[in-house]
């Protein structure tokens, strides 16, 4: 299946982190059209408009706020033929309510990336309707420049896989600060603090990517026994205090995707 010609209907900081990512990744720009009221400028080659035009397009990629679908749906439906996969990121946005607004579509996919999407290191979460095996084989390909696709056995998993891939970045940042933050209480200075916590997310992250051992080993290869590293876990283990306030933290993401979907559905 030929997903030739593609439409970005809201290219805002997640729509063009995939428009960059699939540039860099190599994708011709002239295969790529985006619609959006408010974007100063595209890329080189890439088609910008202001309102969605009336042309049939292999991909639709939705990618405005899910408040704003109602709004956007009837300005999008014209260019959504019958050989039209919709791919929606709209967090909480179910796919029975995408196929109430866009009942013309072939397939519809919904795909949860993060920001990293930019750099081709996103994970992207999937789950379809209405598209055979070749159908989907297209759109992993499709997104493979955008980093590691993957299927979900359920759409059911969306809204915790949200949490997880789509606002993990910004707790993974938070906790870069907070190595910082930590680092600045006990007297280094706040710029070098923020280097060195920086240098020190990449390279641990870099080093689990690459490694055969999973992030526990990893982190008991760094505490020798009685030594500091051992100490400061102490403080993250006790009660789980780490892993409960993470926790809460997805718990609440996954709550607040959930309801986003339910505001969707109603409308
Ligand atoms: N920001 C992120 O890291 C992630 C966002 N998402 C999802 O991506 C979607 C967009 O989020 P952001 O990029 O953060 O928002 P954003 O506000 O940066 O981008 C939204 C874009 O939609 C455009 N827009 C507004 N009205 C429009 C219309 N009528 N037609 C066409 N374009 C229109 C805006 O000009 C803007 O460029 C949301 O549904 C969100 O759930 C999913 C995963 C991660
Ligand atoms: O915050 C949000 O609602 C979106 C979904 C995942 C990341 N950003």
């Amino acid at each position: 299946m030929n997903l030739d010609k593609v439409l970005i209907v809201g290219c805002g900081n997640m729509g063009g982190a995939m428009l960059q990512g699939w540039l860099a990744g190599g994708v011709a720009p002239g295969r790529i059209t985006v619609a959006d009221p408010r974007m100063a400028e595209a890329p080189a080659g890439v088609m910008l408009v202001r309102e969605v035009p009336v042309a049939d397009f292999d991909v639709v990629l939705l990618g405005v706020k899910p408040q704003l679908l109602d709004a956007v749906a009837p300005q999008v439906a014209p260019a959504i033929g019958q050989g039209t996969i919709l791919l929606s990121i709209l967090a909480g946005v179910e796919l029975a309510t995408l196929a109430t607004r866009f009942p013309d579509a072939k397939g519809i996919v919904r795909v949860m990336p993060n920001l990293a999407a930019a750099i081709g290191r996103s994970p992207l979460a999937l789950s379809g309707q209405g598209l055979d095996q070749a159908g989907r084989d297209a759109v992993t390909a499709l997104l493979e420049p955008l980093g590691t696709p993957e299927w979900l056995a359920s759409e059911d998993l969306f809204d915790a896989v949200t949490a997880l891939a789509g606002c993990g970045p910004a707790f993974v940042y938070r906790y870069i600060d907070a190595l910082a933050a930590g680092a600045t209480a006990l007297g280094v200075p706040r710029d070098q603090a923020q280097r060195l916590a920086l240098a020190t997310a990449e390279g641990s992250a870099l080093l689990a990517a690459s490694s055969e051992h999973g992030p526990g080993e990893l982190a008991r290869r760094v505490a020798s026994p009685g030594g500091s590293t051992q100490a400061g876990l102490d403080v993250l283990d006790a009660d789980q205090a780490l892993v409960r306030l993470v926790e809460a933290a997805m718990t609440a993401a996954e709550r607040r995707s959930a309801e986003m979907g339910r505001d969707a559905r109603g409308g």
